[in-house]
C-alpha cells in the first residue's frame, strides 16, 4: 500500500491543518506497511494537533489522562447533586403533603430588564404589603427553559443541552390566588412559570391546547395545584433515579457509518486490531453491526442476530439466533431478515493499565464503547442509518469517508444533518496511502467538511484524521510511545471524543435538568416565602384583631353573671315593691267603700295594646247608684262586686305593669348587656340573644306571663289569697269567690262609726275568731276566711247592739231618768233609725270594703302565731307581689340564661378563632422557616451544579 507524493509546495500550504497530514507530507515516496506506519506516525505534537495542540507527546498523553480523571470527578459530582436534588424534592413533597400547601406560581408576564419599570422586590422585605404577590420574584433567576413537551426533561436530555445559557429575562409573578396585575402583564401571553415542575394541565383535557395551559393555571385551586405539584415532584424524582443511572452507566456507542465501500468495517477491525467485521470490495455489510466486549456476554465470543431489538434479552435465546464469529459473512447475506447483529468479541488488546500505552478501545476501564458499524449509505439506506445516528443512545458518529472518492451527495446529506442534530462528527478520511496529490485531497476534503460541518471543521485537530485503516487490522508491529502513529493519535482522539460525549451525551442532560429543576425549586420557594409571609401577616391581623375580644370576654365571665343577675334582681324588687304598693293601696280604698281611682293605673290604654293576647279587664270606676232604701239588698251585692272587680282590676294593673317592667328588664339583659359584652358579629347582640333563645326554642312573650291566673277570672281574690299565701289549693278557700260572699244585715248599718266601743270590739271578736279559726285548722287562714269574717261581723254586731241596749236601760235605774227616758229613748230611736237610714249609702260601701280587707290583709297580730319569726306576714299584697315577682324572676331569668349562653358560645368561639388564628400563625412561621432554609439548600445546591463544567 502505498500513500500518494505530494509535492513539498503543498506542505507549506497546509502544514498545520490536519492532524497527521505533515508527516505523509514529509513522506511521498511509497512505502512499505512497516515504512508507511512508521512515516505516518507525527514527528510531534505540534503536528498531530496542528494549531489547537503545543505541548509534548508525554503532555499530550497526560491530557488524555487528566481528560478521563476529570470525566470521573465530574461524574462523581453530578451523582452527589442528583442525590441532594433528590432530597431536596422530597422533602418539598413532604412539607407540601404535611405542614403546607405550596403555592404554585403563576406567570403573569415576562419582561425584559430594560422595560421593567421597576425590579420586583423579594417579598420577604415587605410582608405587611398587601399587593406583595403580585409583584413576587425577580431577584431570584427565573427558570430559563421552556418546552412545549409534556416532559420537558427529555427536551433538556436532548437538544437544549448543548445549548448555552440564555439571558434571564426578568419575570414577574404573582401567586395563583391573587388576582392578576394588568399593569405588569408586559406581554399577554402567559407563559409557565416553571419548567421541570411545569404543571401537566393537558391530562383529563386532550383538547386544550399547550399554547392554553398557564392560562389555566390561576382558575384552579390551591389544592388541585398542589396535588398537581406533588405528582410533578414525584415524577421529578423518578426522572432524577433514572438520569442517576444513565450517568452511572459506563457504556457508550459509537456509531461508524459512511459511504459504501468507504472502510467503515475495516475501520472498525482496525480498532479492533483484529478481523471481526466481514469486509471486501464490493458492499458486504447490509445489518448493523455492533460490536461489544465479549466480557458483557460471559466471555463467549458469539454474534447475536436480534429480529427486535426492542425484545432482546441476552439471557433468553429466544429473543435472538446465535452465530459464531465466523458466520458473520453468513449473517450480512441474510439481508433484511435481523435488526441488528452484536458482536461479543474480546479485544485483540490489553485494558488500559499503567504499562499499555495503546489499550483497548472498547475496554478501556473508564467507559465500554460499542463500535457499531452501520451499512454503507446510499438512497435505502440513508434513511435508517439517519434515523439510527439520531438515538439518543449514540455517543459518537464516526463518518468514514474514502479519501479515494469524497463525500457522495448520501454522504453530504447525512453528514450535514447530523452535524445539525450533534454538532461535532468524528471524521475517518480512509484510504488515505492510496493518494497521490495528498494536499489537493485534504484542500477538498477540508472545504467539504468545513461546509457540511463548521463545528467540526473548527476542532479538526482532533476530528478529522487521515489514515489507512487497513494497516491498522492487525496492529501495528510496533508501538512507540515517544512517536505515535496517526492511528494511535486518532484512538486517542476518538477516546478523548468519546468521553467528551458522554459528558455532553450523559453528564449534561443531568447538568441540564439539575439547574433548571433547582431554578424551578428556588422559584417555587421565592413564591411560598411571599405567599407564607402574606398568610403570617395576615394571621398575625387577625389575631391581633381576635386576641383583644377573646381577652375581653374572658376576662368578662364574671361581669355577665353579675350584670345579669343585678339587672334581675333590680327589676324583681322594683316589680314586687310596685305591686306591693298598688295593692295596698287599692286596700286601703277597698276598706274605705271606695273604688280605686283608674287614673291611678301607671299604664296608658295605648300601652296596654303591647300585650295582644292578654284580656282585656278595665276595673269599675264608681260604685252603683244607690237605689233607696228598698232596693237596698240588691245594691249591697253590687257594691260588694263592684269593689271585688275593682280590686281585680288592681291586680290586673300590677301585672301589666310587671310586664312592662321584664319587657324592659328582658331589653336590658339582651340589648344593653348583650351589646356590652356580646361581641359584634354582623347582628346586633339583641338579635344575637333572641336567635338563642329562638335557637332554645324560647322567645319572650309578655302576654303569656300571668296565663295562668287568666284561668280564674273572677276568682281573682281568692286566688290569689290562696296562691299568694302558699296555702296548696286543697280545701284551703280556692272555692272562695265573689258569689260565695253573703251580704249580711249589719252589713246595712256602720256600727263601728257609730261607737268606738264595738268597733274595737269586734276587730277584737273577729281577729279572735280568725285566730281560733287557724288554730282550730292548723292554717294561717282558714277555709272560709271571708265567711268566719262575716259571721264574726254578724255576731259582733249583735252583741255589740245589745250590749248598747243593756247600757242604755242600767241608766234608767234613777227616776228622773226613767221619767224622761221613754220620749228620749223614742226620740233616740227614731234619730238613730233616720240616721241609719241616711247613712246607709256609705255605711254598706264601707263594711263590705272593710271585710274584705280584713279578709284579705289580716292585721300583723293575727298572724304572729303562724308566721315564722324572720318572716314578714302574709297579706294579699305581699302574696300578690310574691307571685308576680316570682313570674318575672322566672323570665328574667330564662333572658339571663340566653344571654350566658350566648356570651359563653361567643367566648368558645373566640378561643376557637384564636386557636385556628394561632395555628395559622405557627404553620406559616414553620413554613417560612422550611422555606428559608430550603432556599439556602437549592442556592447551595446550584452551587454545587454550576461548578461542574462539562464544557
Ligand atoms: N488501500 C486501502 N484499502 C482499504 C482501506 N480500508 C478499506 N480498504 C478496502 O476497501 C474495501 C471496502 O472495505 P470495507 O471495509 O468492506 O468497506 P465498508 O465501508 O465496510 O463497505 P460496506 O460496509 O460494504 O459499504 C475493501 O476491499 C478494503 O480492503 C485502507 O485503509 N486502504
Amino acid at each position: 500500500m502505498q500513500s500518494a507524493s505530494v509535492p513539498l509546495r503543498h506542505a507549506s500550504e497546509e502544514p498545520q491543518e490536519f492532524p497527521f497530514v505533515a508527516s505523509s507530507l514529509q513522506s511521498p515516496k511509497p512505502m512499505s506497511r512497516r515504512s508507511s506506519l512508521l512515516n505516518s506516525s507525527p514527528a510531534s505534537a505540534q503536528v498531530l494537533f496542528g494549531k489547537a495542540w503545543q505541548g509534548t507527546e508525554e503532555e499530550l498523553q497526560r491530557k488524555h489522562e487528566d481528560e478521563q480523571r476529570a470525566y470521573g470527578d465530574k461524574r462523581e459530582l453530578l451523582i452527589q447533586s442528583l442525590d441532594e436534588a433528590s432530597v431536596l424534592v422530597k422533602s418539598l413533597a413532604t412539607f407540601n403533603q404535611n405542614k403546607w400547601t405550596v403555592h404554585y406560581p403563576h406567570q403573569l408576564g415576562v419582561s425584559t430588564v430594560a422595560d421593567a419599570p421597576t425590579p420586583p422586590h423579594r417579598a420577604a422585605s415587605s410582608p405587611s404589603t398587601p399587593n406583595a404577590r403580585s409583584a413576587v420574584k425577580g431577584a431570584r433567576q427565573a427558570p430559563l427553559r421552556r418546552s412545549a413537551s409534556m416532559f420537558p426533561e427529555e427536551a433538556v436530555a436532548g437538544e437544549e443541552q448543548e445549548s448555552p445559557a440564555r439571558p434571564s429575562p426578568q419575570r414577574t409573578y404573582s401567586l395563583v390566588d391573587s388576582p392578576p396585575a394588568p399593569t405588569l402583564s408586559k406581554d399577554s401571553t402567559p407563559a409557565h412559570p416553571l419548567s421541570i415542575l411545569s404543571l401537566d394541565l393537558k391530562m383529563g383535557h386532550p383538547s386544550t391546547s399547550t399554547a392554553q395551559l398557564p392560562a389555566l393555571i390561576p382558575s384552579l385551586s390551591l389544592s388541585t395545584l398542589s396535588q398537581l405539584l406533588s405528582r410533578r415532584l414525584t415524577t421529578s424524582l423518578s426522572h432524577i433515579s433514572s438520569l442517576r443511572t444513565r450517568v452511572l452507566d459506563s457504556s457508550s456507542r459509537v456509531l461508524v457509518t459512511g459511504d459504501l465501500n468507504a472502510g467503515k468495517s475495516t475501520f472498525v477491525n482496525a480498532l479492533l486490531r483484529r478481523e471481526v467485521m466481514p469486509w471486501d470490495q464490493q458492499p458486504c455489510t447490509t445489518v448493523f453491526c455492533e460490536v461489544l466486549d465479549a466480557s458483557l456476554n460471559e466471555g463467549k465470543e458469539e454474534l447475536h442476530a436480534i429480529r427486535d431489538v426492542e425484545k432482546y434479552d441476552r439471557s433468553n435465546p429466544e429473543t435472538f439466533d446465535v452465530f459464531s464469529l465466523e458466520e458473520v459473512y453468513d449473517v450480512q447475506d441474510t439481508g433484511d431478515e435481523y435488526q441488528i447483529v452484536k458482536a461479543y468479541v474480546h479485544d485483540g488488546r490489553a485494558p488500559v493499565s499503567e504499562d499499555e500505552p495503546n489499550p483497548s478501545f472498547i475496554k478501556n476501564g473508564l467507559v465500554d464503547i460499542s463500535l457499531i458499524d452501520a451499512p454503507g449509505l446510499n438512497r435505502d439506506t440513508l434513511s435508517t442509518t439517519a434515523l439510527f445516528a439520531r438515538q439518543s443512545e449514540i455517543d459518537v458518529i464516526v463518518f468514514v469517508v474514502s479519501a479515494e472518492n469524497h463525500f457522495t451527495l448520501s454522504a453530504k446529506e447525512f453528514l450535514w444533518n447530523a452535524s445539525r442534530e450533534k454538532a461535532y462528527v468524528f471524521i475517518v478520511v480512509n484510504k488515505w496511502g492510496g493518494i497521490r496529490d495528498k494536499a489537493r485531497c485534504m484542500r477538498v476534503v477540508g472545504e467539504q467538511i468545513k461546509q457540511l460541518s463548521p463545528a467540526t471543521w473548527e476542532n479538526r485537530a482532533e476530528l478529522v484524521h487521515f489514515v489507512d485503516a487497513a494497516e491498522y487490522v492487525e496492529g501495528p508491529a510496533e508501538v512507540s510511545v515517544e512517536e505515535p502513529s496517526a492511528f494511535d493519535h486518532l484512538e486517542q482522539s476518538l477516546r478523548s471524543f468519546v468521553l467528551l460525549k458522554r459528558s455532553k451525551s450523559k453528564l449534561a442532560p443531568a447538568k441540564h435538568y439539575l439547574l433548571n429543576l433547582l431554578a424551578d425549586l428556588s422559584t417555587l420557594a421565592s413564591a411560598n416565602v411571599v405567599a407564607a409571609n402574606d398568610e403570617l401577616s395576615a394571621a398575625l391581623r387577625e389575631l391581633e384583631r381576635i386576641r383583644p375580644i377573646h381577652e375581653r370576654l374572658s376576662a368578662q365571665r364574671d361581669e355577665v353573671e353579675e350584670g345579669v343577675d343585678r339587672v334581675e334582681e333590680t327589676v324583681v324588687e322594683s316589680v314586687k315593691s310596685a305591686a306591693w304598693s298598688r295593692l295596698e293601696r287599692a286596700l286601703n280604698y277597698i276598706a274605705e267603700g271606695k273604688v280605686v281611682p283608674p287614673a291611678e293605673s301607671t299604664i296608658d290604654a295605648d300601652s296596654r295594646q303591647v300585650f295582644e293576647g292578654t284580656d282585656s279587664f278595665d276595673g269599675p270606676t264608681e260604685l252603683p247608684p244607690y237605689p233607696g232604701v228598698w232596693g237596698i239588698w240588691e245594691w249591697a251585692n253590687d257594691v260588694k262586686k263592684t269593689l271585688v272587680r275593682a280590686l281585680e282590676a288592681e291586680v290586673r294593673a300590677a301585672e301589666d305593669d310587671a310586664r312592662f317592667e321584664t319587657v324592659d328588664g328582658v331589653k336590658t339583659v339582651m340589648n344593653d348587656l348583650g351589646d356590652k359584652y356580646l361581641p359584634e358579629d354582623g347582628e346586633t347582640a339583641g338579635e344575637a340573644v333572641q336567635q338563642e333563645q329562638a335557637k332554645n326554642g324560647r322567645v319572650f312573650r309578655p302576654e303569656v306571663m300571668f296565663a295562668k291566673r287568666r284561668r280564674g277570672v273572677g276568682r281573682l281574690a281568692a286566688r290569689g289569697v290562696s296562691t299568694g299565701l302558699g296555702l296548696g289549693s286543697a280545701g284551703l278557700g280556692v272555692n272562695w269567690s265573689v258569689t260565695d260572699f253573703d251580704v249580711s244585715f249589719f252589713d246595712m248599718f256602720d256600727f263601728e262609726r257609730m261607737t268606738s266601743h264595738g268597733n274595737a270590739l269586734r276587730g277584737r271578736k273577729e281577729h279572735k275568731l280568725i285566730e281560733d279559726d287557724v288554730v282550730e285548722k292548723g292554717t294561717l287562714v282558714g277555709l272560709g276566711l271571708g265567711s268566719i269574717g262575716m259571721v264574726g261581723s254578724r255576731i259582733i254586731g249583735i252583741k255589740g247592739t245589745m250590749g248598747s241596749l243593756t247600757r242604755i236601760i242600767e241608766m234608767l235605774g234613777s227616776k228622773q231618768a226613767r221619767k224622761w227616758a221613754g220620749p228620749v229613748i223614742g226620740v233616740l230611736t227614731v234619730g238613730l233609725v233616720v240616721y241609719v237610714i241616711v247613712d246607709l249609702p256609705r255605711a254598706i260601701p264601707r263594711n263590705i270594703g272593710r271585710k274584705l280587707q280584713l279578709s284579705l290583709s289580716p292585721p300583723p297580730a293575727l298572724l304572729s302565731g303562724s308566721s315564722s319569726a324572720s318572716s314578714p306576714p302574709v297579706t294579699f299584697a305581699s302574696a300578690h307581689s310574691d307571685r308576680i315577682a316570682r313570674e318575672v324572676r322566672k323570665v328574667l331569668r330564662l333572658a339571663g340564661w340566653d344571654l350566658r349562653e350566648r356570651f359563653r358560645a361567643a367566648l368558645d368561639k373566640s378561643a376557637a378563632e384564636r386557636k385556628e388564628v394561632e395555628g395559622v400563625v405557627a404553620r406559616a412561621e414553620g413554613a417560612l422557616q422550611f422555606l428559608e432554609e430550603f432556599e439556602g439548600k437549592v442556592r447551595e445546591g446550584q452551587s454545587h451544579v454550576k461548578v461542574i463544567d462539562l464544557d
